[in-house]
């Protein structure tokens, strides 16, 4: 909880006020029931008007404190709490930002949905609570202990004869409140996950008729939620009754022992009502336990949550700072790469070793899982090459700061991610404040300059979530019009032409021939890769055949073939 708790650290002073607040409210609550008592001893009892009213405005006086301290330290504590969380969330969110993807692949995206969200309001609550009531509940109780011994030390006794036992029993249900809390917000984290993935995937469970299997699904995760939350708040609900139980055997002992007291003339009526009036104040403190309790468990299962990913040990070897240079010289070097996941043991790619001159244009072509995407991934340093070194404009990619580095890329992704927000906000993403006849020109060469001019709002048209309201298509010009917009020196391109047709593919590659920018572009068709000014074909996380096409279709049996039963298919189509 240390952690966490430090990004308090900036509100100190408001935290000493509220602080403070809170201990004058509970000193001016202290103080009422010895007033009372003076009311009714040195007042009523003596028939003494004058100390009657004086003792009542007393009584008002401290009444009206103990509102205003109140007021005002709901205040303070509302405001050091959202401005703590919110700081949190900032650092939180940062934090995530900063991983390399193999840290951020050791979390469930819904695991840190759930920390950013639920996990931090869960410690904002405490705090809140902290502030408020949580440390006035057992001050309020140690204090009422202290003046009722002030008052009446023998009848004082009989309040704290139960608080050993008490307190043995709220240890004991702090620790399982904690472990079960914990359970629950896993379980919320689960029922994240598969809302997530359910509402992603909607168009395929309509389509596969799975609607009902998932309905079952979700209410088998939600049912598990309800039973644990479910068991941790019976555990919490124990509290309460037991400590008022224990709460009212020591008031009855006050009551029975402070009438004998009252009878033989060892106590006066007024310290038996403070006391009682004490007792009743403990009591009420009590009541607030078992909210803090409950709070206090959650938060700090919720913290240890969050400080996983605060604390979680990021490697990357370098890049993480440095100034940001643009790199313009393009060329692109792999030297005896391989290449093993984090967190697997086997090697995806072999000794890779190939050289692109600045502007050159390589395909990359191969079986399904043979190791294109890995082989892309390293250049931008999205995972770093286990042996070997990848080279980018003549340095090693990890000599670069990671931003230097990603600035003078294009990547167009595999699956086409656009954002929701206008079509022009999506572009501008490759490149900040980029004026719009740059947006257009980009969308011209990746061929959606003219679709967009015939939607009614042209580049204002809103792409609904993760691009709904378009077609693949065009969903994949734009991510390339994106890319184009940053006019990388290197532009990476993975499988990202596949839902193009035919005449749409060849203009778009005339256009990508002129960029000034090296591409190493995964293509699954010959008529594609045969543009390009090197062929490089992987099997099997090795490299298979590199060269020219005329080369390849000399030297490589694997690309004849694939060569062969393309254009058959061709023709078969043709016919
Ligand atoms: N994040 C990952 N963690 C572990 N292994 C992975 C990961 N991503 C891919 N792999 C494995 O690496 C191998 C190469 O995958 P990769 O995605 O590079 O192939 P690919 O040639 O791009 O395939 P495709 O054409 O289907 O996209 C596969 O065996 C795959 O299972």
């Amino acid at each position: 909880m240390k952690t966490v708790f430090s990004y308090a650290k900036s509100y100190k002073l408001f935290i000493a006020i509220a602080l403070f607040l809170m201990l004058l409210e509970l000193t001016v609550e202290l103080l009422q029931p010895l007033v009372i008592a003076k009311i009714i001893d040195d007042g009523i009892i003596a028939g003494d008007r004058g100390q009657i009213v004086e003792y009542g405005f007393l009584l008002l006086g401290l009444s009206a404190i103990a509102f205003l301290s109140g007021i005002t330290n709901s205040y303070f504590a509302s405001h050091v709490s959202q401005s703590f969380s919110f700081d949190l969330r900032k650092a939180v969110y940062g934090r995530i930002q900063s991983f390399s993807l193999a840290t951020f692949n050791k979390f469930p995206a819904s695991g840190l949905i759930t920390r950013l969200t639920s996990d931090v309001t869960m410690v904002q609550t405490v705090l809140f609570m902290g502030l408020r009531i949580m440390l006035r509940a057992p001050l309020l109780v140690i204090g009422s202990i202290a003046m009722a011994f002030v008052v009446n030390a023998e009848l004082a006794v009989y309040l704290v004869i139960v608080f050993p036992v008490l307190l043995i029993f709220l240890y004991v249900m702090v620790k399982q409140g904690v472990k079960y809390f914990s359970f629950v917000q896993q379980r919320l984290d689960r029922l994240n996950r598969m809302v997530q993935e359910n509402l992603q995937a909607v168009r395929l469970i309509k389509a596969y008729l799975r609607g009902k299997y998932e309905a079952t699904r979700f209410s088998e995760v939600a049912g598990s939620l309800k039973t644990d939350t479910v068991k941790a708040f019976r555990i919490m609900e124990i509290i309460l009754p037991v400590l008022l139980f224990g709460m009212n055997l020591s008031l009855l002992a006050v009551l029975w022992f402070g009438a004998g007291q009252i009878r033989q003339g060892g106590a006066e009526i007024g310290e038996l009502v403070a006391i009682v009036n004490y007792a009743m104040r403990m009591t009420g403190a009590f009541s607030m336990f078992s909210f803090i309790i409950m709070a206090f468990a959650r938060a700090k299962a919720s913290s240890e949550r969050i400080e996983e990913v605060l604390l979680a040990t990021d490697v990357r070897e370098k890049g993480e700072s440095g100034e940001t240079n643009v790199l313009t010289r393009g060329e692109v070097v792999f030297k005896n790469v391989s290449f093993t996941y984090p967190g697997t043991d086997r090697e995806v790619l072999h000794n890779i070793s190939f050289r692109l001159e600045p502007n050159e244009k390589l395909a990359i072509m191969g079986a399904t899982g043979s190791g294109k995407s890995s082989l892309l991934q390293l250049i931008p340093r999205f995972y770093d090459a286990t042996e070997g070194n990848v080279q980018i404009h003549g340095r090693d990619v990890k000599d670069w700061s990671l931003r230097s580095l990603r600035k003078t890329i294009g990547i167009v992704p595999q699956q086409s991610m656009l954002f929701t927000g206008t079509i022009s906000n999506n572009l501008s993403w490759g490149k900040e404040g980029a004026e719009q006849p740059e947006l257009a020109g980009a969308a011209a060469k990746a061929q959606i300059h003219e679709t967009v001019e015939r939607f009614p709002k042209g580049y204002e048209t809103r792409v609904g979530q993760k691009g709904v309201n378009l077609s693949g298509g065009q969903k994949q010009r734009l991510s390339i019009a994106r890319a184009l917009v940053r006019k990388p020196s290197v532009l990476i391109l993975d499988d990202s032409t596949s839902a193009l047709d035919v005449k749409t593919e060849a203009a778009l590659w005339e256009e990508l021939e002129r960029e000034h920018a090296t591409m190493l572009m995964v293509t699954q068709k010959i008529r594609t890769a045969m543009k390009a000014d090197r062929i490089l074909l992987l099997e099997d996380g090795r490299i298979s055949a590199y060269g020219t096409h005329q080369e390849l279709l000399q030297t490589s049996v694997l690309y004849r073939q694939i060569a062969e039963s393309q254009q058959e298919q061709e023709v078969d189509e043709y016919v």
